[in-house]
Parts: C-alpha cells; structure tokens; sequence
C-alpha cells in the first residue's frame, strides 16, 4: 500500500549554490521525495497524506561514509598510536584472525547502531565473513555498498578461494533488500595483492559487471615499496594491472604526484579520502584541494572504527572543512558546502547510487534531521555552516533510509541498542580469551 506524508515547516539543505538552504516542506511517497519546495503544491495535504511537524529540525541528505570496515568496532581502542604497518601486522590481522562469522555479526552491529544514531544512511563496508554484514544492513533498514576484501598473501588455492568468496558474496547480495544493497569488488591494496591476482579480480568484477574498491597510497612507505617491487608508484600500478578500466574508488590517497592525480581523473576514479584515520595513523594529509581541482570525485570515509575511532560522519565532514585550510594556509579550500557534498552527493556519486545523495524530488527518501533548537545552532544565520562546524552525531533527532523511519528522537527503531552493546562487549572478551 502506497504512503504519502508531508513534512510541513521544516528547514532543508538542498544545497543549491544560489541558496543552499530553504524553509518550506517536503513530500515523500514510499521510499522516493515527491516535491520539496517553499510552497505548498495544490494538492499536497490531500486525504491520505500524513503530516510531520518539521520546525525546529534540519533536513539534511542522509551521510554517506565510503571506507570502513564495521567489524572492527570489536577493535576500538586495541592499538592506538601506531602506525599503520605496525597497526595491522602487530595488532589487527592477528586479531582479525581469530574473528568468527558471529564476531563479525556483533562487530558490525554496534557500528550500524553507532552509524544510524549518527545520520549515516549509506555505508561502504570491506570485510571478511560479509554475509554477516549483509544480515546486519538487511536487519537494520541502512543502505549498504558491501565487498569482501581480500588479502592475497597466501598460496595460490588460498587465493583462488577467497576469489570465489568475493564473487559468491556478490552474485547473492548484489541488489538484495530491496535494492538498498550492491556490491563492489576488492582487492585489498596493492601491497597485498600480487598483480596477477588483482588481474583476476579485475576480471571478475568485468564478469559481473560490479565497481572496484581498494586502499592506496596510504603512506609514505606504501608509496616507497610499491616502486621497490614493481619500479611505479601505486596509481600507475593499478592502471597497468587494469583496475581503473572499472568504474573505481579508492581509499585514502594520499601520497600522490600531480601526474598521479591527472590519471585519477581521466579515468574517473573517486577518492574516498579518510581525514580522522589518516591522522591517527600518522598516514599524512591528501592533497584534496587538487584532486577536487582536477575534476576527481572526493568523498569521505571513516575507515574503521579501531583507526578513527568513531563513525561520526559530521566530525569527517569537520576535520575535512578544516585540515586542508591548517595545511594549505588557504581559509578558502574547502568551504563548509563543499565538505557538506563530499559527506553526502559525492559519496553517493562515488559509491555509484545516483538516486541517493540530494533533497531533491525523485530521489530516495534518505535523508536526517538534526535538531537545531540547541546553543550551538545559534544565531540563525548560515545552517551549512553550523553543521559543518558546530554540529555532531549528538544532534541527530530522526534517519530515515528509503523512506522508513530509523531513528525517531535518537533512538534506533530496528535495532536493540542493549543487547547490541552487549554482544559486542562479549565478543570482544572472547576474542581476548582465544
Ligand atoms: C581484507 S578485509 C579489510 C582489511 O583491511 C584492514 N584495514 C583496516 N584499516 C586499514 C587501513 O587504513 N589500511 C589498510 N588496511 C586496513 C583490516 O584490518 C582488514 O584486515
Ligand atoms: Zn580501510
């Protein structure tokens, strides 16, 4: 049965450059934005239509987070302040292989919980065990872009079967719930994927028609080594190997020439850039005033919650407004819209869902509230700019994903906060015992 409501004197973020916030209402019909406007289309309150008192509240696109790796909430706070190498040799992966299908379930759990609390409506996730993760984006109503990484440091049959994991994983969840699921492929960064293996994935995702995604050029030493083994650097690496003939996005990148990000836009590639992960690591600060320059496709990501170590889009869309203005002495690079876009429109466009990423009538009904009757919402002057420089997962009143409602006044809808909490805490403690 069809279903119609109709916000009424709400504030929206359509983000037009002219005016990038207006106060009016919006329409919504199932899942998709049937009118949003200042006035009132004739009609509109017909008989049937709900209505939602919107005052008080911001309407934002839902966040889109576009690099991460749920699971390793059950990861927080197990080894800070190292560097990335160090990080995933000495602590994640020996960790990581003790994971069972039930830790990933919880793992992931607790980040959707935090994600969807916080205004995330899409996710992009990387992982082992991904139907666990397909079960949890099913369970709680978020849009998810999901795709087994794999890590092809291990013998040849090893390697062939984690392959066939990815493409399996894939065939079944690509377009599952509802269609708020698709799936990409993933070889996990050229530093752990010889080339003849990322060729075959490269392959696969041409077989299946599906997106790439990879971490690269992370850090400096990633950079150093990948000319070491194979005498280029990571983007021309990937391009020899065939990566970028598949629409793409990569993770990070953040050592990059001139040349390098040239190849990145002619050949579209988008960049999930990971501001608080790449600051903790000590990776470095990407150069994003060129890549935006040069036409790239920037969006953000969080990467995982033991690198970050929180999935509060807001705070990336913060630290992304503010670092490349620290680094380049440039007020300017960057602007409160832009980084708003690169939280929300360019993640969608980087994680190839056109109907998601804009208020705008046609697109998904994915879309927050925050609520603005707060200190830090004051004056009512510039609405961007307090929610990229004041606001935080905190203000987040109401999510709604595909038209259904998530989060009502801060508290999730599909999920049981408790018993979440509570299994990961378990979990972990039983990944310590192992
Ligand atoms: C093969 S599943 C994903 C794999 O990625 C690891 N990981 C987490 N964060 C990062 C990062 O910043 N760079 C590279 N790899 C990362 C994670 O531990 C999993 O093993
Ligand atoms: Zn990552």
């Amino acid at each position: 049965m069809s279903r119609k409501w109709l916000i009424k004197n709400g504030t929206f973020a359509v983000m037009n450059p002219e005016k990038p916030v207006i106060n009016g209402y919006m329409l919504v019909e199932n899942d998709r934005i049937l009118y949003i406007g200042e006035t009132l289309p004739e009609g509109a309150e017909g008989e049937g239509v709900e209505s939602f008192d919107g005052s008080g509240l911001l309407f934002l696109p839902g966040l889109v987070n576009t690099h991460g790796h749920a699971a390793m909430s059950l990861l927080r706070g197990y080894g800070d302040d190292l560097a990335l190498q160090v990080w995933l040799q000495e602590k994640m992966w020996p960790m990581e292989a003790k994971f069972t299908s039930e830790d990933v379930y919880h793992g992931t759990a607790l980040s959707v919980l935090e994600m969807l609390k916080g205004g995330t409506t899409t996710f992009l996730d990387m992982y082992d065990h991904m139907d666990q993760v397909g079960k949890v984006a099913q369970e709680s109503g978020i849009r998810a872009v999901l795709t087994r990484g794999v890590i092809g440091l291990c013998p040849p049959e090893v390697q062939t079967a984690k392959l066939q994991d990815a493409v399996s994983f894939a065939k079944q969840w690509h377009g599952a719930a509802d269609g708020r699921i698709t799936a990409m492929m993933s070889p996990h960064a050229p530093y752990t994927c010889p080339p003849d293996y990322i060729e075959k994935i490269v392959q696969a995702a041409h077989d299946l028609d599906l997106p790439l995604h990879t971490h690269m050029s992370e850090t400096r030493a990633e950079v150093e080594q990948n000319v070491r083994d194979y005498g280029v650097r990571p983007v021309e690496h990937l391009l020899k190997v065939g990566l970028f003939s598949r629409p793409s996005l990569v993770a990070h990148a953040v050592h990059l020439t001139d040349e390098e990000i040239a190849i990145l836009a002619e050949h579209h590639v988008g960049v999930s850039h990971n501001p608080g992960s790449n600051l903790k690591l000590a990776s470095g600060v990407a150069r994003v005033v060129d890549l935006l320059k040069a036409g790239v496709t920037v969006s953000l990501g969080t990467d995982g919650p033991a690198s970050n170590n929180n999935l509060d889009m807001l705070e990336e869309i913060r630290l992304a407004a503010l670092i490349h203005k620290g680094v380049s002495g440039d007020p300017t690079a960057v602007p409160a819209l832009e980084a708003l876009k690169m939280g929300t429109e360019y993640g969608a466009k980087s994680l190839f869902l056109p109907e998601v990423g804009r208020l705008e009538a046609g697109m998904k009904a994915d879309f927050i509230a925050l609520n603005v009757e707060q200190a830090h919402f004051l004056p009512k002057t510039d609405y961007i700019s307090h929610t990229v420089y004041s606001a935080g997962a905190k203000d987040v009143e109401h999510v709604w994903v595909d038209g259904r409602q998530v989060v009502k006044h801060g508290e999730c809808l599909t999920l049981d906060e408790e018993r979440i909490r509570f299994e990961a805490q378990k979990a972990f403690e039983g990944l310590l015992a192992r």
